[in-house]
């Protein structure tokens, strides 16, 4: 049944669709060293002052400012020791950087500006510290009980640092859903071993399975059915009884082998879009199942594919683990692409910066959405809406990356 132009989804009403059924994976409890590049599900507040205390800055002597130019020095404030004390306005303290700054003291001199004899320091001739030099004060970074970190962020280093310095040693991280990818085709066959002039080697999960796993999405598993409908069917019971998610390459259009749109109705996952106003990836399906696992069945063509895959999935399942929605980024073509009056098109590009360092991109059209060989060398893909004539040089468009 061929289905007019009017009855496709567009972009917008396809990720509206997606949006609405994407639920929450939930949270995890884990490690902060298992938490790096999770995405943080809870507020992380100041266990305390930043710094705790007014911290010496450089190695040298804490003094009270004043007139005073020579001091006798009475011990050393070492860090990681007590608060020491200043016994008169002419002694001095022997301090370590990262040391409490000794009580009744207000400056640092750094010992590069001092000259010693005997148990006597003195300011090098012409040199006048300021007050409160080289003192890092308490609190001056934030305050106990101050938020530092938002749920939704990715944790980077520096949020790994914070979560450390504020005794966070467990940390609430998104659970990273369990995510099926199953390819469907007789032509396929393994990465390894070997293949027949008629065969192909599966390329589309691994693209995809990558995709995931640089952002932070691990827990998945690959499998793959022929082109027979009760091997799908057995295929996608088995991946739907265990996964949150399935990820399906091919299948999904016009052939009298593509089975899994009618294998996923045999299985009662609800159809919540099938077909989308784009090029590439036109056949892209999607459906809830009976227990509300999400079902992205994306077209066989690996440029099609792929790109649903970095449009659609990986923004959702971000959404869905509660990420800060990912910035698009806008950039500028650095040449005109033709546009097609009713479909969205979506179009690989390199990423460069012009002579101002703004980011521009040049268009590398696929020849097909079959043409996955030269995709390697682009940096993701813009999206262009449906229009007549061309997109100019210099429009600015939105872009993803791989
Ligand atoms: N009569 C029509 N035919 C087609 C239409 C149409 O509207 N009318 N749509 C075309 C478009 S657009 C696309 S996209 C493809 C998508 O078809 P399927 O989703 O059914 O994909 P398959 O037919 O199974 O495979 C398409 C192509 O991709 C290769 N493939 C599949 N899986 C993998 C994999 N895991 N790794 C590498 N390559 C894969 C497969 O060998 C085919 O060459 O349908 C058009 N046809
Ligand atoms: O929709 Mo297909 O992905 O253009 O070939
Ligand atoms: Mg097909």
């Amino acid at each position: 049944m061929c289905r007019s132009m009017a009855e496709l989804s567009s972009v917008a009403q396809a990720e509206t669709m997606i949006r609405q059924n994407v639920g929450d994976f939930g949270v995890d409890k884990v490690l902060l060293g298992q938490a790096s590049g999770r995405i943080l599900r809870q507020r992380v507040m100041a266990e305390r002052d930043q710094p705790p205390y007014d911290r010496v800055m450089m190695d040298g002597i804490a003094i009270r400012h004043g007139d005073v130019r020579s001091f006798h020095i009475h011990g050393t404030q070492r860090a990681g020791a007590p608060v020491g004390r200043l016994v008169a306005d002419d002694s001095c303290l022997n301090v370590t950087t990262g040391a409490i700054l000794p009580e009744g003291s207000d400056t640092v001199v750094p010992i590069e500006r001092l000259s010693q004899q005997n148990d006597q320091f003195s300011l090098e001739p012409g040199y006048t510290p300021e007050a409160g030099q080289f003192v890092h004060a308490r609190a001056s970074d934030c305050r106990t009980g101050d938020v530092l970190l938002e749920p939704g962020i990715r944790l980077n280093a520096p949020a790994l640092a914070v979560l450390a310095a504020n005794g966070y040693a467990r940390v609430e991280v998104a659970r990273s859903p369990s995510i099926g990818i199953l390819s469907t085709g007789d032509e396929l066959v393994p990465v390894e071993g070997p293949v027949q002039e008629w065969e192909i080697r599966r390329s589309n999960e691994q693209a995809l399975a990558g995709a995931l796993r640089t952002r932070g999405l691990t827990d998945i598993h690959i499998d793959w059915a022929g082109d027979d409908l009760d091997d799908t069917i057995r295929a996608l019971e088995k991946a739907l009884s265990v996964h949150d998610v399935l990820i399906l390459s091919g299948g999904v259009s016009m052939g009298s082998f593509d089975y899994v749109p009618r294998a996923l109705e045999r299985l009662g996952v609800e159809r919540i879009f099938h077909k989308i106003a784009q090029r590439p990836g036109k056949p892209m399906w999607f459906g809830i199942g009976r227990q509300g696992q999400r079902i992205f069945a994306l077209p066989g063509n690996p440029v099609s594919a792929l790109t649903c895959c970095m449009r659609y999935v990986v923004p959702s399942l971000l959404t869905a683990m509660g990420a800060r929605t990912p910035e698009r980024f806008t950039v500028m073509l650095d040449a005109a692409i033709p546009l097609i009056p009713t479909l969205a098109r979506f179009v690989p590009v390199r990423l460069r910066h012009d002579a101002r360092g703004c980011a521009c991109v040049s268009p590398q059209p696929a020849s097909t959405s079959g043409d996955f060989s030269h995709l390697a060398t682009t940096d993701g893909f813009v999206e262009l809406p449906p229009g007549e004539g061309s997109a100019s040089a210099g429009t600015a468009a939105v872009f993803h990356g791989w």
